[in-house]
């Protein structure tokens, strides 16, 4: 009997220490980062059938220590993380309104925003990875010139045959301009093949009027794989140059934090084995509300 190659499936981004409200006056310290978030939750999806690494920068502190500890805890590579003594890890905190995540962040000295300072070291992820994963978050919180080599290796690696999947999650808070915000998205989303907008903000910040819209903004010459998320509502998925509507069973959220991160491995897990976007969908969503009936990005 041959044995199926386990999948490698990169992801790049930052990882922070979560602050969520349990009963006043107690908060809950958890780790957490759209990124991660996806990541930790492919893993325990699919176990041996994949091999997930981290890609971020963290600091030399206790606290850094421990969210490594997190990443490796969940059976996700760490090789990948560098450490920059001189800074720590990012912080962040959830607000909810019925349901409804906001977040404050302290996190402008992060050590993740070097996390694509060195040239080598991604060319060495990517190397190793069949598929990478990255959001608009990774690339909003670097300086301009780490956000051009960082998408510069995207696009070398692409050509090397490594599939891209690239959710914008637009945090406008973390970008420089509107304008920068926007064009930087729509550059990454040109060298990705796998693109998981969330709709509601796509609509705010692009103008979509429609899923379509959207999905067409992002798949403008057929050869791309998009599903635009909508909360509880209708999702999208262009393929192969067409356009499905499916029905999403609606939920009372707890907290919708990570509800996207959690859609996101759902789909990609089922797309890495095959299934078919039915059945990805299913699974993508079944996963989103089970985070949503609960307090933070991992349950
Ligand atoms: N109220 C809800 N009821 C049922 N499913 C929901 C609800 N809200 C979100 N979801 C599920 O989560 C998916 C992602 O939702 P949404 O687009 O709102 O996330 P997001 O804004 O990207 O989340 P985040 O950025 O916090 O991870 C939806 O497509 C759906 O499957
Ligand atoms: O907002 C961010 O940068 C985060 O990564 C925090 C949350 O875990 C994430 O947004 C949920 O999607």
């Amino acid at each position: 009997m041959t044995e199926s190659k386990a999948v490698r499936f990169l992801s790049i981004g930052e990882a922070m220490l979560e602050l969520s409200e349990q009963q006043a006056p107690l908060w809950a310290m958890n780790v957490a980062g759209d990124t991660l978030n996806t990541a930790w939750h492919l893993k325990r999806l699919a176990g041996e059938a994949a091999e997930v690494a981290y890609f971020t920068a963290l600091g030399s502190d206790p606290f850094s220590a421990r969210i490594e500890d997190f990443i490796a805890d969940a059976g996700i590579d760490t090789r990948f993380i560098r450490h920059q003594a001189s800074r720590g890890p990012g912080l962040y905190a959830i607000s909810l309104r019925d349901g409804e995540r906001s977040f404050t962040y302290w996190r402008d000295r992060s050590a993740a925003k070097l996390l694509a300072d060195d040239g080598a070291t991604l060319a060495a992820a990517f190397g190793w990875a069949d598929m990478a994963y990255l959001s608009g978050i990774t690339l909003a919180i670097l300086a301009p010139e780490a956000r051009e080599r960082l998408l510069a290796a995207l696009a070398v690696a692409r050509d090397e045959g490594v599939t891209i999947a690239f959710d914008p999650n637009i945090r406008p808070r973390l970008w420089e301009s509107a304008e920068i915000m926007r064009a930087t998205l729509l550059r990454a989303a040109k060298v990705a093949d796998i693109i998981l907008p969330s709709f509601e903000d796509e609509a705010q910040h692009f103008g979509d009027a429609s899923l379509e819209d959207c999905a067409r903004r992002y798949d403008t010459d057929g050869s791309r794989e998009v599903v635009v998320k909508n909360g509880g509502r209708d999702v999208a998925v262009a393929m192969g140059g067409r356009c499905s509507h499916h029905a999403m069973r609606p939920i009372e959220p707890v907290d919708t934090t990570g509800a996207g991160d959690a859609f996101n491995a759902g789909w990609l897990f089922g797309r890495i084995s095959g299934n078919s976007p039915e059945k990805s969908l299913a699974r993508a969503h079944a996963l989103a509300t089970h985070v949503i009936s609960h307090k933070g990005a991992l349950v």
